[in-house]
């Protein structure tokens, strides 16, 4: 039984930086990999999506050429071999990278294959059982499989799965109208598929604002895209040599058909093969491994990291988490997850940057609210740049004037929203950077005159 001072279950996000500064610390690691490095973020997520989505944006500028005074000769051509190619290559360097540096790193030891628990201090990986003192779970999650009759009987993409597509589907129909749904709906609507979403909830993105769901539902029914809302009672079946999505819609039953599905229902921890009972792990109902605010399992050396604990969903997290770990346990630096502010971004395009509460949450906290809002109509750089689609939001609280939260859905605003990251992290109130000086033109430049025109909510 070969014996490490730690194990590490998993390369995505948080595994693979833990293994660095684990083995800088002095420790013998072994860490496991049953597919690929780098996991969801490099190989199905984030950085193929991404990739994609530069190639759907550069599509649909193309298209929009003239606008510019830019003359292409001909229609806009999509050759999606071209464009597979290069998100693979994107991939395939971040993963390879993150491989080579593991494979080389000393006192690390890389274990292909599939890790399931024996006991509090030992794994299996197929005929090698290895123990250790401490065990880190990073194993991250996949796509849910929704319990709609005959998805079992129809084929079906799912994130993963869709990576391998190198023809523009006639029409896709998307199951989800959220993070994973929308950005594939506007990827491949800029493809030149027909796009079809169902969203079983009332709107799109559903813990946004609703006057955020309302304009990036505007922006994607503006390029064509149908979403459809409120789809009760989903069925899918086959048609012809295609797919049929059926639901009751408010006229009785309806049904759309289409070349390709794609499920995007959102995302399951994978934690049901890892035999974490074995090791007296608690799970709690949605299989998330249940942990501490330093991340500490219920199990006495066993910590978790990453989507499978259920206390983020990103790769930011999952990298924070990596963080906080390392922070306690190397740094004598008591980091608490408590301590990060939600952020994220919706990619499409425009973008929304997220931070914070929703406007919706923060009247939920009883304070006394200030808003501020502004269409990208009244932002020059928006104008100059023909990109004038969204609007930006900020609250914050009257009384002690800290940032609560902010909305930006406009162009370049996945970068824009981190001047007010920046000011929340730093516990300052919005009076303190409201005179401040950016960039014209910037989009960020109306960043202080929002802050100086806040209204009570
Ligand atoms: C389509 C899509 C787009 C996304 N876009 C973004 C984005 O733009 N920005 C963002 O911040 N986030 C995005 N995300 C979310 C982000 O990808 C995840 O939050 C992040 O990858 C989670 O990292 P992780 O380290 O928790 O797990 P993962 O990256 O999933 O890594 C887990 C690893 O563990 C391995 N593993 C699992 N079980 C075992 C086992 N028993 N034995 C051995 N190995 C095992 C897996 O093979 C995998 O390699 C996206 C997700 C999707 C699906
Ligand atoms: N830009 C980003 O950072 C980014 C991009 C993609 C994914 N992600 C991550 O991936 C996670 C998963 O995203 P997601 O969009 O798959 O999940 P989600 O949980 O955000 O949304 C799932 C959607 O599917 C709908 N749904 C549920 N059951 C359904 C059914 N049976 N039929 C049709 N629709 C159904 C839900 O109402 C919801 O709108 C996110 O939480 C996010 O953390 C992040």
């Amino acid at each position: 039984m070969p014996a490490y001072d730690a194990i590490i279950i998993g390369t995505g996000q948080a595994g693979s930086p833990l293994a660095g500064r684990l083995t800088d610390a002095g420790m013998k690691v072994a860490i496991v990999e049953r597919n690929l490095f780098g996991g969801t973020c490099v190989n199905t997520g984030c950085t193929p999506t991404k990739t994609l989505v530069a190639s759907a944006k550069t599509a649909q500028m193309a298209r929009r050429a003239a606008e510019y005074g830019v003359v292409l000769d001909g229609p806009v051509r999509i050759d999606m071999k071209k464009v597979k190619a290069r998100a693979d290559a994107v991939s395939g360097a971040s993963r390879d990278g993150i491989g080579k540096w593991l494979e080389g790193m000393a006192n690390c030891t890389v274990f292909r294959g599939h890790a399931r628990f024996v006991d509090r201090n030992s794994v299996r990986v197929g005929d090698d059982v290895l123990t250790a003192e401490r065990i880190f779970v990073n194993v991250g999650g996949r796509a849910i499989l929704p319990a709609i009759p005959g998805l079992a009987e129809v084929p079906h993409l799912t994130n993963s799965t869709i990576m391998d597509l190198d023809v523009v589907p006639e029409h896709l129909l998307i199951l989800g109208g959220s993070y994973v749904g929308l950005e594939f709906a506007q990827i491949y609507r800029r493809f030149g598929a027909k796009v079809t979403v169902f969203e079983p909830g009332p709107r799109l993105i559903r813990r946004e604002d609703e006057d955020i769901s309302r304009a990036v539902a505007d922006i994607l029914a503006a390029e064509g895209i149908d979403v459809i809302v409120g789809a009760a009672n989903l069925a899918v079946g086959r048609s012809g040599g295609g797919i049929v999505v059926s639901h009751d819609g408010s006229n009785g039953l309806k049904a759309v058909s289409g070349s390709h599905l794609l499920v995007a229902t959102g995302r399951r921890p994978n934690t049901d093969d890892l035999d974490a009972d074995k090791a007296g792990i608690a799970l709690d109902a949605h299989g998330y491994i249940i942990v501490d605010d330093a991340l500490r399992t219920t199990v006495d050396g066993i910590w978790a990291l990453g989507d499978c604990n259920g206390r983020g969903a990103f790769t930011h997290t999952a990298y924070n988490d990596f963080e906080i770990v390392a922070a306690n346990l190397l740094d004598d630096d008591p980091r608490r997850v408590t301590d990060r502010i939600p952020v994220y971004a919706l990619y499409v395009d425009p973008p929304l940057g997220r931070v914070g509460l929703t406007e919706t949450e923060a009247k939920k906290t009883g304070r006394r609210l200030l808003v501020s809002t502004r269409p990208m109509t009244r932002v020059s750089r928006a104008i100059e740049k023909g990109e004038t689609q969204g609007f930006m939001k900020i609250v914050a609280d009257a009384d002690s004037g800290e940032i609560l939260g902010a909305a930006l859905l406009g162009t370049g605003c996945d970068e824009v929203v981190h001047s007010l990251i920046d000011v929340m992290y730093a516990r300052r109130p919005y009076q303190q950077v409201r005179r401040g000086v950016h960039i014209h033109p910037t989009v960020s430049e109306l960043l202080p005159t929002m802050l100086a025109e806040f209204r009570p909510a």
